[in-house]
Parts: structure tokens; sequence; C-alpha cells
């Protein structure tokens, strides 16, 4: 269990997290989605001990992670940038080194993802295309089979093939070692079928927390005529809407029970799905 305490990370007169309170339990493909700025490489480097709260705590299974080496050896965290080295190293150098400083590095699996996403071993970091470079983060990031995984938008810059073989590889590897893996990204709906919890931070706080299947049970989109769009939605929470003519559909947030479903069919009105990067436009404020 990964837990934060009123965490609050301030960089100078910015706070990036307030007072943030939350539990992970283990064993979960965690989503952590946010608009620019919202806090989530924050938080990220913070929950893998690379800084230190401003006020507050994190701890992982009760122990404070924040320069405690028996606890950050089974986080892994791996971030836009790669963060492995100033990029003169061989990747081969790099695997052997993530081998020795890290309990759970399987490097017959790190072997095997380097051969599916074509990586040269005797080429330096620095020696990778933009998408190379963030296979290999992926590399490490699976190969590593830490307690806690954090991928901060670490797919930046691959390509969709090599992006599919990421998440096979991560949900093929995750059930045989279920683990805990944090995946951060603005890529929701391709992303969002890998998660089984959505968290969603903004300014600075946590907005939403919910199972991913019933966050997307609570959106849903009416159409129909104008006037009777209008008065069907009245009284429930209103995420957007949007205008063809003599038809509307507005996107609600809140599941509708069997009567207000009965109602609409007597209506004809259509009640559709809504997609997770559209609930998640709205509930963040980005939409009108
Ligand atoms: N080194 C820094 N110095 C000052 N402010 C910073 C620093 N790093 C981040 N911030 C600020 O902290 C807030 C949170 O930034 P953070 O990088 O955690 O957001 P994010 O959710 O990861 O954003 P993005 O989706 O754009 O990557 C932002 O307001 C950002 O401007």
């Amino acid at each position: 269990m990964i837990s934060t305490s009123a965490l609050q990370v301030r960089y100078g007169d910015v706070a990036a997290l307030h007072s943030l309170d939350l539990d992970l339990p283990a064993g979960r493909i965690y989503g952590l989605l946010g608009r620019n700025g919202a806090g989530k490489t924050t938080l990220l480097s913070t929950l893998a001990g690379l800084r230190r709260p401003s006020a507050g705590s994190v701890t992982v299974d009760g122990a404070p992670v924040f320069e405690n080496a028996r606890v950050t050896t089974r986080i892994c965290l791996i971030r836009d940038d790669g963060g492995l080295g100033d990029g003169t190293d061989t990747l081969h150098d790099i695997l052997t080194m993530a081998a020795i400083l890290r309990p759970g590095f399987d490097t017959g699996y790190a072997a095997s993802l380097m051969d599916r996403f074509a990586l040269p071993r005797r080429r330096t970091l620095r020696a990778l295309s933009r998408g190379q470079r963030s296979a290999f983060g992926i590399v490490v990031g699976l190969a590593s089979r830490a307690d806690l995984t954090m991928f901060d938008e670490a797919h930046l810059g691959m390509d969709a093939a090599n992006r599919q073989v990421f998440h096979d590889e991560l949900l093929a590897d995750y059930a045989s070692r279920p683990r805990t893996v944090i995946l951060s990204t603005h890529l929701i709906e391709e992303q969002g079928p890998l998660f089984e919890q959505v968290l969603i931070l903004h300014e600075g706080r946590l907005l939403l927390r919910a199972d991913t299947d019933e966050l997307r049970s609570q959106g849903v989109a009416v159409t129909g005529p104008a006037g009777l769009v209008d008065d069907f939605v009245s009284g429930l929470t209103v995420l957007g809407e949007r205008r063809l003519g003599p038809t509307k559909q507005v996107t609600v947030f809140g599941a509708l029970d069997e009567r207000r479903r009965a109602l609409a069919r007597s209506l004809q009105l259509q009640l559709g799905p809504v997609a997770l990067q559209e609930l998640f436009i709205h509930l963040t404020g980005g939409a009108a």
C-alpha cells in the first residue's frame, strides 16, 4: 500500500500539490490523468522518493519513502525523458547496471523486450531516436519488476505499433506478476482500457477517483429534440451540450436509474456512452 498524507509540494511560490491524501492499495493498474501542470509529474517523483515533500508524508507499507533505499529499490519511475543517465552509456551497460541495482530485475525478460522493440544493445542512449529512447525506458521499467512501477508519459515518441507492444507486454507481465502500476498519460482513450482505477489530479488536488468501468457508466449522452432533451436533463449534472439544428445532445454525469431510462425510451430520446476522454475534458473544465 502506498499512502500520502496531507502531502504538499511547493516549488518556491508555486504550490504543485495541496494537502493530498491518497491510499493506493497494491496490485492494481492506476491511470493518473490531469491537464498540463496539474501536478502529475510532481506526484510521481515524490512517490518515487526523488523529491522531498514540503509538508505531509509519503509511505510505502508504512515506511517513509524519501531517502529510504530499502523502499526505493522496490520502486521504479520511468519518465518521459528516460531519466537513465547522461546518454553516453550503451544500452547493454545500462541494463547491466539495472540488474545490479534492482533486486527484481529480470535480465532474460529485458533481452526479449529488447528484441521485441528491435533495440540495438551496443548503441548509446544518446544515439537512439526519440521513440527508441522511450521504448528502452519501457524495457527497463517492465524488466525491473518493481513492486511500484510508474510510467510518466513514458511512451512519448513511440509509434502506434510499439505502443501496442508496450500495452500487450504490460498486461501480460502484470497478469503473471501482479504489482502496482501507475500510468500517467494524456493518451486517455488509448491507455484507458489498461486502467483498473482512474485518478484525476486538477490544480494539485485529487478531483476524482473511480473504478474505470464505474466512471464510464457515469457519463451519458442524451440526444433528441432540443426542448425534450432540456426537460429530461433538468436537475441532472450537465457537463456539456451540442446543438445541430433542432437536435441537441447533452452530456450528463451520474448514472441514470431505470425510471429515467424508461422515461427516455418513452420520449424516444437516445442514450449513448461518453468517451472517457470526453468525460475527462468536461470534468476538468476544458470544454464549454
Ligand atoms: N522545477 C519547477 N519549478 C517551478 N515550478 C514547477 C517546477 N516543476 C513544476 N512546476 C510547476 O508545478 C506545477 C505542477 O507541475 P507538474 O510538472 O507536476 O505537472 P504535470 O501534471 O506533470 O504537467 P504536464 O501534463 O504538463 O506534464 C505546474 O504549475 C508547474 O508549472
